[in-house]
């Protein structure tokens, strides 16, 4: 099948267990929570979402028509070493979006690791994960059912209402994660979230650190 693709680029995980990490983000077109558009966002079921994943105008962007077109794309933004061989460390790829899981299926999965890579999604887990991801980051969304109730990390934005974190402690991740809501209230939510982690050890703080490092 085809996918629509608002940008590629290559930088450092900011988020969750692997921040600091050489990625490949594929930042895919649209979402289920969101239009994208800021007249639809008081309206919308996720409302704070501080991503553009509209069009396919951005670097790297584009519709691909195929698996192997796409993981091509992909593997071209990772760095040669000495001999045309990836540089150093396994290539390692996330896809995020917009809502990365309405267009990822088994036929992508397998295209990247024919190239070589890992593969991490960043979900909002309202929609199930396909065969051959490596590492399954759910971040839920308020009033929004979680289907993908099992992966690697839970990464929590806090606060929000009607999705408080001991009702995610059931499920079966490796990580508990949460992280301040940016926006207006950055500086407030920051402290309310390092305060429930004093109080709640088992949840972590994460950090956008992308955002202050100044880096995509
Ligand atoms: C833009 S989303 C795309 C992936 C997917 N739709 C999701 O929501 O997980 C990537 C990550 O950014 C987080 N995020 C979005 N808006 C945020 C905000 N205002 N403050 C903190 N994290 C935010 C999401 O919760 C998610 O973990
Ligand atoms: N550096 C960097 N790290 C990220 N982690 C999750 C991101 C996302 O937008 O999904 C993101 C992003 O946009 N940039
Ligand atoms: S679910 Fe993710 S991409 Fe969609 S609006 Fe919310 S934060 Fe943004
Ligand atoms: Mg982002």
């Amino acid at each position: 099948m085809a996918y629509a693709v608002k940008e590629i680029f290559y930088t450092l995980q900011g988020e969750g267990r692997n921040a600091g990490r050489a990625s490949v983000f594929c930042r895919f077109t649209g979402c289920n929570l969101w239009s994208g558009r800021e007249l639809d966002r008081a309206t919308a079921a996720c409302q704070f979402c501080d991503t553009d994943f509209v069009g396919m105008d951005g670097p790297g962007g584009g519709r691909f028509a195929d698996a192997q077109a796409l993981a091509a794309a992909i593997a071209s933004h990772w760095p040669q070493g000495a001999g045309g061989k990836p540089a150093g460390g396994k290539p390692f790829t996330v896809l995020t979006g917009g809502e990365p899981l309405l267009q990822v299926d088994a036929d992508l999965t397998a295209a990247l690791h024919a190239e070589g890579f890992e593969i991490a999604v960043e979900t909002n887990g309202t929609v199930p994960v396909p065969a051959g991801i490596d590492w399954v980051c759910v971040s839920p969304k308020a009033g929004n059912a979680v289907v993908v109730t099992t992966g690697d990390e839970l990464k929590l934005v806090y606060p929000q209402a009607g999705a408080e974190p001991a009702l995610f402690e059931g499920f079966a991740f490796d990580h508990f994660l949460l992280s301040p809501m940016d926006g207006a209230e950055a500086a407030a939510n920051t402290a309310a979230t390092v305060a429930y982690c004093l109080q709640n050890p088992r949840w972590r703080l994460n950090l956008q650190t992308h955002k202050f490092l100044g880096i995509a």
